[in-house]
């Protein structure tokens, strides 16, 4: 499987404080990583940094080879990579189909951008909720009209920010489905889960990291078997139990 997604030695520093320290990992065309992690490990500042949010301090973040590390987040999506927020930022006094269509519009214009919108959200079996406002919509209709969003951007990495939080196991099982579904025809997706069952049925292979660096990667029945990896969570508790904060 050739490279799509290389990040190398990223480091991102706060003051004195190492949040990412030299992290390197390669994604294939058509692969969903999972990133775990305790609280505070360097997840969410790792995936800021992959998609522009966040200036590296050191390091670079290539895809198909172009070197991307330094662009705006909008360069960066028009480039083929963006994420999901959490707490799903969409824009609640608008519909479903408009908060949709503004992010198709990194690529269209208003009436491309509309059947942009109109063929993703029936992809996602949102169609018949096109017209409704968005704060009037469940967790999981809210979770899929953010995957929506990030896909209407055409991307071809998409970086799912606890897209799953709030939802019950049914639910997941719905999500997780549509992401496969997704990646059957090439998109990759890099994972930050709190839901330990989701990520370990969903994932071809797990990073590990723990105050900013890399502990472990491999799949996920290796990554869970990582002696350092039990550590990192022995004083959460919580490695590979149901429901457990990863
Ligand atoms: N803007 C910032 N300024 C200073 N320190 C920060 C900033 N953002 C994050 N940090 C610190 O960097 C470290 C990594 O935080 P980060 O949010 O990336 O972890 P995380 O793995 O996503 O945690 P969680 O699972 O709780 O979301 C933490 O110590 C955090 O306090």
């Amino acid at each position: 499987m050739g490279v799509l997604l290389q990040a190398e030695a990223i480091c991102v520093t706060f003051g004195g404080l190492k949040a990412v320290d030299g992290v390197s990992f390669t994604m294939g065309a058509g692969e969903i990583i999972g990133l775990i992690g305790p609280n505070g490990a360097g997840k969410t500042t790792l995936f800021n940094a992959l998609v522009g949010l966040q200036p590296l301090t050191s390091g670079a973040v290539r895809l198909d080879g172009e070197t991307i590390s330094g662009l705006k987040p909008h360069k960066v999506a028009a480039k083929g990579m963006t994420k999901t927020f959490q707490n799903a930022a969409l824009f609640p006094d608008m519909s479903v189909a408009e908060n949709v269509t503004t992010a198709a519009l990194l690529r269209h214009d208003l009436k491309g951008a509309r059947a942009k919108a109109e063929a993703v959200l029936d992809k996602l079996g949102l169609g018949p909720i096109a017209d409704a406002d968005v704060r009037d919509l469940t967790f999981p209709q809210k979770a899929l009209v953010e995957m929506a969003r990030a896909l209407a951007t055409e991307p071809r990495v998409l970086l799912l920010d606890e897209v799953m939080a709030a939802l019950t196991p049914t639910e997941m099982d719905e999500v997780m489905a549509v992401i496969r579904a997704l990646r059957s025809e090439g998109l990759s997706f890099l994972v930050v889960e709190h839901h330990m069952r989701a990520i370990m049925a969903l994932c071809d292979r797990l990073l590990a990291v723990n105050f900013g660096r890399l502990l472990a990667q491999g799949t996920p029945r290796e990554v869970a078997a990582d002696p350092q990896v039990i550590e990192a969570y022995l004083g959460h508790g919580a490695a590979g139990k149901e429901g457990a904060h990863a």
